[in-house]
């Protein structure tokens, strides 16, 4: 119950509304309570001789509360119903952009179908508690209020004996709701296994055909789609039953009503009109009743969800921006003069393993630098650490001779086109997706393509940049994607292009190019490049041998060979492969 109190600004900002919406419901129960005072009136009048138009006026009046009853409740559910859309979009745009926020280290371990999964099922469910739950938890107690003080006026021992059923069926249904939801959450939890399935499955449809798996996929399939028709069916039973027993309890809370009633105009004390008033609020008072029990299981639904979306808002990001630096004339970017200074780091979910050992280096504005070593030496995590998608356990990162914690993150991020080794398209034009990100200025998108030796191949398409991509960049080939990742880089005119292995699906004579277009249109372009080709890295001015997380050596090509060690073991084992797939 205590989590749903984080819903408190929200329920003040649309305060206006929920009491516009609270006054409604107290008039609607009012007209409502108020209506079969007239109907039992007319019922009485027909008992003696009676004028046509006494009856008629009794009639009128009966009709005309209940038709203003009517459109309060209208407006009940205008305001009410509507304001719970309203926090939710705020809900949902507040998740989301919380969820942008959030550090690198923070989607290593978290899925994304659990966060989906947040963003949907629990916010409907804090949409049920803020509509429904808030309007049928006031509509019942003013609809109790003024039924049973109607019903009090009238005779204190009928009231009690029509509200002798009420705390059982109210417990029923509470009860009866824990274990309908225990049903639904097994019947979401087998949801969110399809769907995983399913994405996972249309993702690797490349993978499932080649390795002939489509019947054994299928399979899986119908098993988990059987067995989430069964808990449906199951959950439907369930509830007919119950609502039939609701039905039944509701009718038979009227026996004894008529029986005492009955015996109260025998004796005189009431009259067939009181009854018949009787009868109406026992009905009227059916249904909020049962939904004590049900509100009571929406409150416990919306404060479990709530208390999981607070987790998500209440982790707050690693990688923060200092807060000195977040005026806008500090967001130009650097010169690409970068330096580790005895740099170590842990990944936040095993920090007791080094990845990166004492690692120091400085590259000066203009230079390219190549990270070579063997896979898992560190060489990702050690370019992932210049834009800051982590930051180092200890030691410092400096650009332009500045600790980049003390930088703004949009400067960094302006200074820093980086071509990550999973590249990532959206599916948008190959113009937008190129164009992502920057603000104009920069290299032009054609011009960037150019660079990036991607243009002759985009043109040659029929829509050219203006075609549209498939999921994850599906129509393009795996050069053409990361072709087109690197030209999205180059769009801002990075001072610092970081490419990891960011050129392992291109032809060596395409990669020769990419690197001329570079050395000539971004001279100034202080290049860090992770790539396994001794082709590729041999030119640069300097490369950095990584180790088990540590530098083992660096220096220049020649250098290199000259010290016979690590570089040189995989420059001979290059060339051996390559000699001998030249004899094959
Ligand atoms: N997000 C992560 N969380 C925890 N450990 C990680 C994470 N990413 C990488 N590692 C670990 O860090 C080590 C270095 O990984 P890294 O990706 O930096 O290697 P790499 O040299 O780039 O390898 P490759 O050449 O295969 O790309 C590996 O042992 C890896 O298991």
């Amino acid at each position: 119950m205590k989590n749903l109190l984080a819903l408190r600004p929200y329920l003040f900002r649309y305060r206006k509304s929920l009491a516009a919406g609270i006054a409604c419901v107290i008039a609607t129960n009012f007209f409502a309570v108020a209506a079969p005072r007239y109907l039992g009136e007319a019922i009485d009048l027909m008992g003696k001789p009676f004028e046509m138009h006494e009856i008629l006026h009794k009639i009128g009046l009966y009709i005309l509360f209940a038709a203003l009853s009517g459109i309060m409740l209208y407006l009940v559910r205008q305001l009410i119903i509507v304001t719970s859309r309203h926090i939710e979009f705020d809900l949902k745009n507040d998740y989301y952009s919380h969820l942008q926020t959030l550090s690198t280290s923070f989607y290593d371990t978290t899925g994304s179908g659990e966060l989906i999964s947040r963003g949907t099922n629990d916010l409907n469910a804090i949409r049920d508690f803020l509509g429904p739950g808030i309007m049928y938890s006031i509509n019942t107690l003013f609809r109790l209020l003024f039924a049973i003080g109607a019903m009090l006026a009238i005779s204190p021992l009928l009231t009690l004996f029509a509200l002798l059923p009420a705390p059982f069926l109210s417990w029923s249904v509470y009860k009866r709701g824990v274990s309908l939801r225990f049903q639904s959450k097994k019947i979401q939890e087998n949801y969110a296994s399809i769907t995983n399935l399913v994405q996972e499955n249309i993702s690797g449809i490349r993978v499932v055909r080649n390795y002939n798996r489509e019947e054994w996929e299928t399979s899986r399939f119908e098993a988990l789609n059987q067995d989430y028709y069964d808990k449906n069916l199951r959950l439907g039973r369930i509830q007919a039953g119950f609502m039939a027993v609701l039905t039944a309890l509701t009718a038979l809370s009227l026996i004894p009503v008529i029986w005492a009633g009955g015996l109260g105009v025998m004796n005189g004390t009431m009259t067939i009109g009181d009854i018949a008033q009787f009868v109406v609020y026992v009905t009227m008072l059916s249904w909020p009743i049962i939904s004590i029990g049900w509100v009571t299981n929406i409150i416990q639904k919306a404060a479990a969800a709530q208390g999981r979306l607070d987790e998500i808002f209440n982790t707050k990001p690693d990688i923060v921006e200092p807060a000195s630096r977040q005026t806008s004339e500090t967001k130009k970017p650097l010169k690409g003069e970068l330096a580790f200074e005895h740099v170590s780091f842990a990944y936040p979910s095993q920090p007791e393993r080094e990845v990166l050992r004492d690692i120091s280096f400085t590259v000066e504005p203009g230079t390219k630098v190549a990270i070579v070593g063997a896979t898992g030496s560190g060489k990702s995590t050690l370019v992932n650490l210049i834009p800051r998608l982590y930051d180092p356990t200890s030691g410092r990162i400096t650009i332009a001779g500045q600790d980049i914690k003390s930088l703004s993150l949009g400067v960094i991020r302006r200074t820093i086109g980086f071509v990550p080794q999973s590249n990532f398209l959206f599916s948008d034009t190959i113009r937008n997706n190129i164009d992502f990100g920057s603000n104009g200025g920069g290299i032009d998108v054609i011009e960037a393509s150019r660079i990036a030796m991607l243009h002759d191949d985009v043109e040659d398409f029929p829509d050219g940049f203006d075609t549209m991509l498939g999921e994850k960049g599906i129509n393009l080939s795996g050069g053409q994607k990361q072709r087109a990742c690197i030209a999205r880089a180059l769009r801002w005119h990075p001072s610092i292009l970081v490419l990891d292995d960011a050129l392992s699906a291109v032809d060596t004579a395409t990669e020769a190019s990419i690197f001329d277009g570079l050395l000539k249109k971004l001279p100034e372009t202080t290049i860090v490049l992770i790539s396994h080709r001794i082709s590729t890295v041999r030119n640069c001015d300097r490369i950095i041998v990584l180790h088990d997380g540590a530098i083992a050596e660096s220096g220049t090509h020649e250098e290199l060979l000259q010290n016979g060690r690590y570089y040189a073991d995989l420059y001979m084992q290059q060339m051996l492969e390559e000699e001998i797939s030249a004899l094959s």
